[in-house]
């Protein structure tokens, strides 16, 4: 099966774009929200992450505090470097059992914030970044999270830059309120439509 990993860093409009090619009749795995599934789901994991971050990391009826764990990763890249080692191994074997589902579909997305810092875009055939310059980003995840832009620059420092992922990208989409999307979308749809069919 053909896939396209698709990124950007954080408020550049990933799942807006992904959104988009779902209407389009292409499936959508989201990996920042299967992390958080496995985190609460796969026991081993819980029990890793009580272990490395201590029982807060967890509310009473075992949903993920994630005000509390995202407070303390994002204020120290060792800690941060901790979370991604226990949870990114679950989240790709879910992309596996996930895959294993697709049938009768053209090609499928992986949405994933961190496609190239995990080295996942080396298990896809093509990947796509979503860009928008960082005022812009900062401004949409406030408003979005009621987070503050220090928290939003604080989860941004510990991404590849623009320029980085720019680099390793074989395909781009402008989100910086200048060029419409639906167009650039449908244009990378025609395309990967035909590289898929070459792919098969
Ligand atoms: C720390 C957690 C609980 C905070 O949850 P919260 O709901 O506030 O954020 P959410 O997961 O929706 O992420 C929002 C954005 O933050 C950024 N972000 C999330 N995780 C990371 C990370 N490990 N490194 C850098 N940026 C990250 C991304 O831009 C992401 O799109 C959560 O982000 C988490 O568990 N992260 C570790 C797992 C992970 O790496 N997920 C992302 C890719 S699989
Ligand atoms: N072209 C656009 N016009 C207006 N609002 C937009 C546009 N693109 C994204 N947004 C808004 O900006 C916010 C961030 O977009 P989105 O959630 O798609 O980004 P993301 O890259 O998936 O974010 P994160 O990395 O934080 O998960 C959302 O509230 C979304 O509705």
């Amino acid at each position: 099966m053909f896939k396209v990993g698709i990124t950007g860093n954080i408020g550049s409009g990933k799942t807006t774009v992904c959104k988009i090619f779902e209407v389009l009749g292409i499936p959508v795995f989201y990996a920042d929200d299967e992390a958080k599934k496995v985190m609460i789901e796969d026991s081993l994991l819980i029990t890793g992450i009580k272990q490395t971050f201590g029982n807060q990391a967890y509310f009473a009826d075992g949903s993920l505090n994630r005000k509390y764990i995202a407070g303390i990763v994002f204020n120290n890249p060792d800690e941060l470097i901790k979370l991604n080692a226990l949870v990114h191994p679950a989240t790709f074997r879910a992309f596996d059992n996930w895959m294993a589902g697709q049938k009768n579909v053209p090609y499928v997305l992986k949405e994933a914030a961190l496609l190239f810092e995990s080295d996942s875009y080396k298990m896809c055939n093509r990947a796509v970044m979503v860009t928008a310059p960082l005022d812009l980003r900062i401004k949409r995840v406030t408003r979005r999270d009621g987070i503050t832009a220090a928290e939003v620059n604080s989860r941004n420092d510990r991404q590849f830059t623009e320029q980085k992922k720019l680099a390793l990208a074989n395909d781009v989409i402008i989100n910086d309120d200048t060029q419409p999307v639906i167009p650039q979308v449908l244009k990378l749809h025609q395309l990967y439509l035909s590289l898929a069919q070459q792919n098969s």
